[in-house]
């Protein structure tokens, strides 16, 4: 069974890595969507693969680490692309959340990165 719990957080950002002439290489903001998918079976006496109070409780101290931040100057994301995003909330939820099975990061409702751990 596969459950998903989305979250959002607002920063900014610029990339570091893009010509002078990209606009990205600019400071600029994104309300961000995170969305935590897990992976296992279903508890029979809960009903749960994992309760989504626990998934929140896990993920808050992390989510509050890029809320309102400005992303590049987060140990871990000098070059804060979706794709970077995605892997650093991986490595750090990944152990607090062993049935997470994808991490999305979302920088538009058109835009997202997937990270499955490779
Ligand atoms: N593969 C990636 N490509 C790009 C990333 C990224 O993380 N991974 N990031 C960016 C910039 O962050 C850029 O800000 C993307 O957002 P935006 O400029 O808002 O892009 P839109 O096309 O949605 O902008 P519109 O104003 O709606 O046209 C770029 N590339
Ligand atoms: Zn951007």
């Amino acid at each position: 069974m596969k459950i998903t719990q989305a979250f959002t957080f607002e920063a900014a950002h610029r990339l570091p890595n893009v010509p002078p002439t990209h606009r990205c290489s600019r400071m600029h903001g994104h309300s961000y969507r995170v969305e935590l998918c897990l992976q296992g079976p279903v508890d029979p006496h809960t009903g749960f693969v994992v309760d989504f109070f626990d998934v929140e409780a896990a993920f808050g101290p992390l989510l509050a680490r890029l809320d309102h931040h400005c992303l590049n100057e987060i140990e871990g994301l000098a070059n804060p692309t979706a794709e970077n995003i995605a892997v650093w909330i991986w490595d750090r939820v990944k152990p607090l959340l062993p049935a997470v099975a994808a991490v999305r990061v979302y920088e538009t409702a058109q835009c997202w990165a997937e990270y499955e751990g490779v």
